[in-house]
């Protein structure tokens, strides 16, 4: 696939990017490498973090460019762009402040003597990267990586690679030597081979299942361990307590972040009986207020699908959920307009039997189910080949509680989207992948946690 920048908002191509050669790619891994068996990267971290702190003062201070080339490159608001690259600094900062901590030896009490865990850096690790968050992606892995001392090579996605070229700049701004992030314009093939090469001992993929299924298996081949953040089919339980206006209002906002292009957005709306026409009808009122726009402007509450192929693949599935017996309650169809525009969208009467109801909508579109008790609301959530994130709204904070210790994913929010943030753990179950990043538990996924024993 070419490595190409093309506005969603018109599909204007903008620029072609030259794909890396096989000769490149021995030269970024022999890089990488070297950098692995320096000083830099076997010794003290505190060596490393002056970068981290220094990256997020350079994202700071150009977060308006930063965010523009994300608006531009997959369609993501202006505002929410700048939200991303606020969080990338903030990722950043907070490794710099506490990988040491997170690093440091644990001391085990043992009858066979003075036992204590060190962490070391396990090597290169390849990262494979989607679309969705164009910086954020990345910053998920460097931040800890980085800190740790394990090089990164990195493919992104294909169509964000202005992003993919200037977060590179930022890291070597930073002060980080070659070989400590390296950006290649790849193909899957390429990808592969670099998983294969014994200097590479790690992999982590976002995305869809299929590349993670893919992407896991080439690195199992090699025995090398992999992390995998793929899709999602998020519930958004609102029981027959919650606070409707803001359960109604959080709710489109999970829906519609990113125009519905995030894995944790809320899918599937699972609403108590009681309050299910009040609920819908509010909802359906917020979705019609929608201003349907380019991303830079500010004024745009829903801006386009990344690419045409997420128009496409979207468009098929809302007709088939149709052909289906699913309802179209709201939207339902492209916008007439140039660039890959989908209305906001809400489907209901999904049957089991619909393809629908085990589908992720990677876009603005809300299934609506209505449920009689929190049993049916746990067992419908749980009905899923997905366990990434869900949300659960009630008044009452031990009723919610107990139901999300029982949905099956791997992040439960109560009277709150999904979210993700510096210092919480982000990963799912079952098709939704496994692995964590971020927070204490990211860091520690690709270091080698090794035992030391003092006999006494
Ligand atoms: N859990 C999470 O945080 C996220 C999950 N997703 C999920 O991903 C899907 C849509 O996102 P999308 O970006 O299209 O996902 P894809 O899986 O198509 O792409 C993700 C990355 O994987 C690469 N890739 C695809 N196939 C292969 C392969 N065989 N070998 C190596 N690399 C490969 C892509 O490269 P290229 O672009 O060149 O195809 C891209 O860099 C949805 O299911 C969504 O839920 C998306 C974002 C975040
Ligand atoms: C704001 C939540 C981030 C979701 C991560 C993703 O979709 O890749």
């Amino acid at each position: 696939m070419a490595y190409q920048t093309v506005n969603p908002a018109n599909n204007k191509l903008i620029k072609e990017y030259k794909p890396h050669t096989d000769a490149d790619v021995e030269a970024a891994l022999k890089t990488a490498d070297a950098l692995y068996h320096s000083e830099w990267a076997k010794g003290a971290i505190e060596q490393r973090l002056p970068v981290l702190h220094k990256l997020a003062d350079l994202i700071d201070s150009r977060s308006e460019e930063l965010a523009k080339i994300a608006s531009q490159e997959m369609g993501k608001l202006i505002e929410q762009s700048r939200g991303e690259v606020k969080l990338c600094a903030q990722i950043a900062r907070y490794y710099a402040d506490n990988a040491k901590q997170f690093l440091a030896p644990v001391k085990y009490k043992s009858e066979l003597g003075d036992a204590w865990v060190e962490h070391h850096p396990i090597g290169v690790v390849m990262a494979v990267e989607p679309w969705n968050f164009p910086f954020y992606q990345l910053m998920r892995v460097l931040a800890p990586n980085l800190a740790a001392g394990n090089p990164v090579v990195a493919k992104h996605a294909s169509i964000v690679p202005h992003c993919a070229e200037a977060f590179a700049h930022l890291v070597r701004e930073a002060g980080a030597p070659d070989g400590a992030w390296t950006n290649l314009f790849i193909s899957s093939d390429q990808v592969a081979k670099i998983i294969a090469d014994p200097r590479v001992q790690g992999a982590a993929l976002t995305g869809s299942e299929k590349a993670g299924s893919v992407v896991a298996a080439q690195a199992a081949k090699h025995i090398k361990k992999s992390t995998l953040e793929l899709g999602g089919n998020d519930v958004f339980i609102v029981l027959d307590d919650a606070d409707l206006k803001k359960a109604v209002k959080i709710g489109v906002n999970a829906r519609l972040n990113n125009a519905g292009q995030v894995c944790t957005a809320a899918k599937r709306f699972i609403v108590h009986e009681k309050v299910a026409d009040q609920f819908l009808t509010a909802f359906t009122e917020a979705f019609r207020e929608v201003k349907i726009g380019d991303p830079l402007d500010e004024k745009t509450t829903l801006g386009p699908l990344s690419s045409k192929d997420a128009l496409e693949t979207l468009t098929k599935q809302v007709n088939e959920a149709v052909k289906n017996g699913a309802k179209v309650h709201f939207g339902g169809k492209p916008v007439e307009r140039e660039g890959n525009f989908f209305e906001p969208t809400i489907l209901t009467h999904i049957s089991r039997e619909n393809p629908a109801y085990f589908e992720e909508f990677f876009g603005p579109v809300a299934q609506f189910y209505v449920v009689k008790s929190d049993d049916e609301a746990v067992s419908l959530a749980n009905d899923s080949n997905y366990g990434l994130g869900g949300a659960v709204f009630s008044q009452d904070i031990d009723r919610a509680k107990k139901m999300a210790s029982r949905i099956e994913t791997g992040m439960v929010y109560i009277n709150w989207l999904t979210d993700t943030a510096a210092e919480l753990p982000f990963g799912g179950v079952k098709r939704s992948g496994y692995g964590r990043e971020l927070s204490d538990l990211g860091i520690k996924e690709f270091v080698n946690q090794k035992l030391v024993v003092v006999r006494r």
